[in-house]
């Protein structure tokens, strides 16, 4: 198995408050190697918090996380650049001072890699469909679409063997979302990369992922591969089936 999350619980202390409020309960789940698999639950259901201790920058209360056997920050310091992650707001995760080219190589440069870097930009650039005249603009220089390829073609930079995608198109326009969504099932195709897909929109989940595991309210209520959705259970599932797919279950 490539990622297991055993039993994992989590709590804030609630602002200005003693008393604690439990955001994970109880996560269980695994991903096998070359997987796709989406996390989907409304806003607050703790899918930012779960990704957190996943990348291994937070610590859960009790239970663990283990990638290849290993805890996570022991994986991760062990396979330096083979976890990347997407984050939702592309505007702030580049470098408003960085040129496409250097926000591309940073994570290489990170790990002391310094050659053939213009013909690794180039092809990076060529794999997320943009074009080297772009290399050598700035972050507000691009349209919201490109700048999002920008920071896949980054992620992808160092080979990673696992992608947290975390809202990563959630802003983006709807053809725009259709065109990354095809660039992400291409690469996943390609380069037999594990994603970790968060989203609240389950259209976008059920066309890219093999598996969908759906929280609510810091509890995994439903987890089902992307064919079999037609027999989900729970009922918070299936209200999130009903509003978006048009056959009733
Ligand atoms: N650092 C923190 N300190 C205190 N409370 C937190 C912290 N991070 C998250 N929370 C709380 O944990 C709950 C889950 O938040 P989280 O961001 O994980 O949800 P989410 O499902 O990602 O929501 P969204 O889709 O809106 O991003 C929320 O009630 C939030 O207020």
């Amino acid at each position: 198995m490539f990622l297991q999350v055993k039993d994992i619980n989590k709590s804030y202390r609630k602002y200005g408050k003693i008393e604690k409020q439990q955001v994970l309960k109880d996560v269980n789940f695994t991903i096998k190697e070359g997987e796709c698999v989406g996390l989907v639950g409304e806003s607050g259901s703790g899918k930012s918090t779960l990704s957190r201790l996943i990348l291994g920058l937070e610590k859960p209360d009790s239970g663990r996380i283990l990638i290849e056997d290993l805890n996570v920050k022991k994986w991760i310091k062990e396979n330096q650049g083979k976890m990347s992650v997407v984050f939702q707001d592309y505007t702030s995760s580049a470098n408003p001072n960085f040129t496409v080219k250097e926000i591309i190589l940073e994570p290489l440069k990170v790990l002391g890699k310094k050659e053939n870097l213009d013909k690794i930009t180039e092809d990076l650039l060529d794999k997320v469909g943009l074009t080297i005249d772009l290399l050598d603009r700035y972050p507000h220089e691009l349209s919201g679409g490109q700048l999002q390829r920008v920071c896949i073609a980054r992620s992808i930079s160092t080979k990673p063997k696992f992608i947290v995608l975390d809202e990563a198109i959630s802003s983006l326009d709807v053809s725009i979302q259709a065109q990354i969504l095809e660039l992400l099932k291409d690469l996943k195709d390609e380069l037999n990369i594990t994603y970790l897909f968060i989203a609240h929109d389950l259209q976008v989940v059920t066309y890219l992922c093999d598996r969908i595991i759906f929280l609510y309210r810091g509890e995994v209520v439903e987890n089902i591969h992307s064919l079999n959705l037609a027999y989900v259970k729970n009922s918070y599932a299936k209200r999130l089936l009903n509003s978006v797919i048009p056959f009733s279950i």
